[in-house]
């Protein structure tokens, strides 16, 4: 069932967060050939939505992400941000990326502050918003530690309080979870659910684990490669909150699964090769 790659927002006259109108982008490929990593992508996220983006490798993911963000201009169509247009980086959004990209040489609370800081945030406010937001991420009591003394689950969480400090209303994440174990993956999962569904905020995020995506996700966008593109948009109406466990065991989580999988089958690069 391949749905068409136009979300609407649910009532018309509510303005998407993101509203994307044939994005196209290309780029040169190293032998100087012009390809097309994204084309034509039609798409509306909705305000407060959790939506995930799943493809195979290449297909345009992170290009958008970059695009959404405004550090990479589209070739061809528009981006919308709460119905503006934008033209320059986008200041609203917490970019959360593959990599941790903590400073070595600050503890825990000087990485979270760095962008208050930047900002001039008064010292007191500054020391306030960091504690909060350490708490949330459960790394109390860690605030001294540098990153080097901290387990991998314990640096994502504190990339992931970097992401939240100053507050943005939307969140773009890029495989934020992608390096870890399988256990710490879960706890950050649950993490991130809980300050969602807590603040509400929009958050595309990218993934290439399809459990990680249902679990997460009221909305599901598959893209294809060769070239890029949105291929299907899943809605997925299971209950909150979630368990992974339990929502293997529901019939309505094994049939959305298939059908994606099928999807992200025939979109894979060897496939279409063949
Ligand atoms: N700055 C760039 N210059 C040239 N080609 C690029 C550039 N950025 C991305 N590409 C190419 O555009 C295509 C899409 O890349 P992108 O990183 O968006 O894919 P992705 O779906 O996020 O992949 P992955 O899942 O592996 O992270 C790839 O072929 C990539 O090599």
């Amino acid at each position: 069932m391949t749905g068409p790659s136009t979300v609407q927002a649910s009532e018309p006259d509510v303005v998407p967060e993101f509203a994307y109108r044939r994005v196209t982008r290309r780029f040169r490929s190293e032998a100087d050939q012009e390809f097309v990593a994204l084309n034509d992508v039609d798409l509306e996220i909705e305000s407060g939505s959790f939506v995930c983006f799943i493809g195979p490798s290449g297909c345009g993911k992170t290009t958008l992400l970059n695009m959404s963000a405004g550090l990479l201009p589209a070739s061809g169509g528009s981006i919308h941000f709460r119905g503006e247009k934008l033209k320059k980086v986008n200041t609203s959004v917490g970019f959360i990326t593959q990599h941790d990209n903590l400073l070595p040489w600050r503890t825990v609370e000087k990485n979270i502050g760095i962008a208050l800081e930047i900002q001039k945030v008064p010292r007191k406010e500054r020391r306030r918003r960091v504690a909060e937001v350490i708490d949330l991420v459960g790394l109390t009591g860690f605030a001294q530690r540098f990153p080097s003394q901290l387990s991998g689950g314990m640096q994502k969480r504190a990339s992931l309080a970097r992401g939240l400090v100053y507050e943005p209303s939307t969140l773009l994440m890029d495989e934020p979870f992608g390096a870890l174990d399988a256990q710490l993956r879960l706890n950050m999962q649950n993490e991130l659910l809980r300050i969602w569904e807590r603040d509400r905020k929009t958050i595309i995020f990218v993934t290439h684990d399809l459990d990680e995506a249902i679990l997460l996700a009221d909305r599901i966008v598959v893209f294809g490669t060769r070239p890029g593109r949105v291929v299907h948009v899943e809605d997925v109406p299971l209950a909150r909150p979630r368990d992974l466990a339990e929502l293997r065991l529901d019939p309505a989580y094994g049939e959305i699964w298939e059908r994606l999988w099928k999807l992200l089958d025939h979109s894979s690069p060897a496939e279409e090769k063949s």
